[in-house]
């Protein structure tokens, strides 16, 4: 353990994001207790109200957040106190983690959390469209095949699908097969599984070579055939939301969209093009965001050297969703995960009402705290 940790021996307070699933049962005095004499203090907080303010005032031990909370230099400035941030989320995009390891504050993220929820809301969302796919071959393109690129791979080939994947980050292999213009070109559908990631500049070592923003433009949009239907369930920002309007215009494509580029604000003039559109749900599973809670909850209990009491399978409830039945019934897919429901509540935000004739992030935002987790399938 290290010593900035012992000094939390009176106590240890967390600031944390309310959208945490099962904040409480995992931070407590009887999970994170075994230090001696210490007390757990918990302050929930909507996670777009973490500011410097707050975590100047309270000064707390340890901040746990989800993907809306930029942690960075203008968040911490005024805090001298954390020394754990732990974000519940696959994507790291909104951490500064250079920055984290520049004040020494111990950094981990939920990798791989949700991969299953996300790969098998791509899966609902192309057999929603298209039905006939559960009978016929189809060549799925995957851009990005890190956890969940490669998660909705396995669940292609169980469908008997080709896979057309790109990931210039990754060796070739059975599913790392093609180039970007081959994956565009010749898919029935392109899904995007890429963390969002800016272009490397010689005096900033945090870009990428191979940057992902705005990965999906007007030049690569007219690689896609028009039938070929786009999903974006990555982060908004890397598809080019203008050329995305323009491109539906002309070619009339289906396109998913779970995540905005200007999230959490969505633009009627957008949505009204949209074949699918979800509030950023795809690993809005049950076992996804209790998967998030506890990959933290258990570096957080590494940070402090005691032993996890703690495990999400004492918190989960039976799951009846077998893969297996619903291959074998393809007519109970909106039984499993009826997505067209959650595409309607996002449109039912835009009302005659609104003059903006937009969904607002305060309504973007209520339908993510509100959200009937839904269940993942078990294989
Ligand atoms: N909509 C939602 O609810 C959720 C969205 N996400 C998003 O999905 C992203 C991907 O998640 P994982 O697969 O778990 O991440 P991962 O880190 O396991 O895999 C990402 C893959 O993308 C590849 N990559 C990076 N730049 C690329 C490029 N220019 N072209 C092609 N491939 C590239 C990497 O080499 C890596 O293999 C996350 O970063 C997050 O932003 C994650 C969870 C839920
Ligand atoms: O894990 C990620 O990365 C995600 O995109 C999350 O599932 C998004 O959920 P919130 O962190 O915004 O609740």
């Amino acid at each position: 353990m290290d010593n900035k940790i012992n000094q939390m021996a009176k106590g240890i307070t967390i600031v944390a994001d309310s959208n945490i699933a099962s904040l409480n049962d995992f931070f407590n005095h009887a999970t994170l207790g075994q230090l001696s004499g210490q007390t757990v203090k918990i302050i929930p907080v909507a996670g777009r109200d973490i500011d410097a303010k707050l975590l100047s005032e309270v000064q707390p031990d340890i901040l746990l957040i989800r993907s809306v909370t930029q942690v960075n230099e203008a968040l911490l400035a005024e805090n001298h106190s954390v020394q754990f941030v732990g974000s519940a989320t696959i994507g790291t995009d909104h951490v500064d983690q250079d920055y984290l390891a520049m004040r020494d504050i111990t950094f981990a993220n939920a990798a791989g959390c949700s991969k299953h929820s996300v790969a098998q809301y791509v899966l609902t969302a192309i057999l929603t469209i298209r039905p006939n796919y559960w009978q016929q071959p189809v060549t799925l393109g995957i851009i990005g095949l890190g956890n969940i690129g490669s998660t909705l791979a396995q669940y292609a080939n169980d469908l008997g699908w080709q896979v057309l994947g790109y990931d210039p980050l990754l060796p070739s292999s059975t599913i790392n097969n093609a180039s970007l213009e081959q994956v565009l070109s010749q898919s029935n559908a392109v899904s995007l599984h890429v963390p969002l990631t800016s272009e490397k500049v010689d005096s900033d070592a945090k870009g990428s070579d191979y940057p992902t923003r705005h990965l999906i433009n007007a030049e690569t949009l007219a690689m896609m055939p028009a039938d070929n239907i786009l999903i974006n369930s990555a982060r908004g920002p890397v598809v080019n939301e203008n050329d995305l309007k323009n491109d539906i215009a002309h070619t009339g494509r289906q396109v998913v969209l779970d995540v905005f580029e200007h999230e959490p604000t969505v633009a009627d003039s957008l949505l009204a093009k949209l074949t699918i559109a979800t509030p950023h749900i795809a690993g809005y599973t049950l076992e996804g965001k209790l998967r998030g809670t506890q990959i933290i909850y258990d570096a957080l209990c590494e940070k402090l050297a005691i032993i996890p009491a703690q495990s999400m399978s004492n918190l989960l409830p039976l799951n009846l969703f077998l893969w297996s039945e619903l291959k074998a019934n393809p007519d109970r897919l909106s039984k499993f995960y009826d997505i067209m429901q959650d595409d309607a509540l996002l449109r039912s935000k835009i009302s005659d009402e609104n003059p903006d004739k937009q969904v607002n992030g305060a309504d973007f935002d209520g339908l993510r705290r509100d959200y009937h987790l839904r269940r993942e399938w078990q294989s």
